[in-house]
């Protein structure tokens, strides 16, 4: 299994990342301290082991990506110190990536035990509902902004399988807008379920009227069909993936013309089986080419064993990616961001300033 604490470094200057899972970016070492101390019963003992049932290492698919989550979601769900502790690592990580800017997202049903139908995982009802759940992701992600000195917000998930739990999804989204929650999103399995249900559409509905920043999860692996969808119908203003857009000549030129925003991951987009595994044909590199709005990001990175450093990486050695791209996109992710329009123009100057890219108005 590849090491990548020693992976060359070739954008080592501020980074903003906007498409990542907090439930697919746990630490393995977390999973097992948890484990132990709930006594919750795991198939492996070490770390090392654990990581060979949870790492994908090789392309699959969407499907069986997803079927990951089931080897450890039982341990942190349901337990209020657990969470907690995963959104303040989630901050320490990115943090040491050199990401000064975050968006995380998750699903809060998926981290509950109560208030939630299905109960999931096959955990015992308990007393943590999807409310408390996004309280507490809050908290954690708020001690880790102090102590590491970024910014960090979040986006909540509703779940393609799970539309009764979308009009929750929203009035959460809506509860905590002042308090670090910055827009809804919609994932999942697209391959098994492309059009979007009745209470998806109403749950963006409210979002639109209530002034909520929307996401989706479309192209990943679904047809441009889906990415139509979400943009017209669900309103997205940023497209989670969206490689598939490409497959629909008129569709991509008029989101080019619109300026919208593309949240590629290659590498998870290789090993779920969403793109061809041969980097040097990846729809990025058109996104590239032809200057549009995307950003780089890791989207599972506990599942993928990987990191930030690993797709930039990645886009410069098999895409031919230069500092100036890495650049570029950053300040179009800045730029993409769901933060106010002040805390967004502060970002930017931030990231112009390292980057050296001050417009001189000396004459
Ligand atoms: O790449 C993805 N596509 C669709 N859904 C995904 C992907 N990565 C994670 N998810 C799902 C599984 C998580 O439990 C959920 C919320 O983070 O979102």
């Amino acid at each position: 299994m590849a090491d990548r604490s020693s992976e060359q470094v070739v954008f080592s200057k501020p980074k903003v990342e906007l498409h990542v899972h907090l439930d697919g970016a746990i630490r393995v070492q977390t999973i097992m301290d948890v484990a132990k101390r709930r006594g919750k019963t795991l198939p492996v003992n070490t770390v090392e082991e654990m990581k060979k049932k949870i790492i994908v290492e090789e392309p699959g698919t969407l499907t069986s990506f997803l079927e990951k989550f089931n080897e450890y979601m039982h341990v942190i769900a349901g337990d209020r110190e657990a969470i907690k502790r995963i959104a303040r690592e989630f901050v320490e990580d990115k943090a040491k990536e050199g990401v000064i800017y975050v968006e995380v997202r998750y699903s809060p049903h998926f981290l509950a035990n109560s208030g939630v139908k299905p109960i999931p995982w096959n955990q015992e009802e308990g007393d943590l509902s999807p409310d408390e759940v996004v309280r507490l992701v809050n908290e954690g992600l708020s001690e880790g902004e102090r102590e590491f000195k970024i910014k960090a917000r979040s986006i909540l998930c509703c779940m393609r399988h799970m539309p009764s739990w979308s009009k929750d999804v929203v009035e959460l989204c809506k509860k905590y807008k002042d308090e670090g929650v910055v827009a809804i999103d919609l994932a999942g399995d697209e391959s098994l379920n492309c059009e979007a249900n009745p209470e998806h559409m109403e749950a963006y509905e409210e979002a639109v009227r209530c002034g909520i920043h929307r996401t989706v999860h479309a192209g990943e692996v679904g047809p441009a069909s889906v990415v139509k969808e979400a943009v017209e119908v669900l309103k997205a203003e940023r497209v989670g993936h969206g490689y598939r857009t490409l497959e629909d000549d008129d569709l991509y030129k008029k989101l080019l013309a619109q300026n919208m925003h593309f949240e590629t991951c290659p590498i998870s987009s290789k090993l779920t089986g969403a793109c061809n595994a041969d980097f040097t044909t990846h729809p990025v590199i058109t996104f590239m080419k032809d200057k549009a709005n995307y950003s780089l990001n890791t989207d599972d990175p506990l599942i993928f064993n990987s990191n930030l450093h690993h797709d930039y990486q990645t886009a410069h050695q098999h895409m031919g990616f230069t500092e100036e791209e890495f650049k570029r996109l950053n300040i179009c992710s800045a730029q993409s961001s769901f933060l106010p329009a002040k805390e967004k123009e502060e970002l930017l100057k931030t990231l112009n300033e390292a980057y050296e890219m001050i417009q001189s108005t000396a004459f």
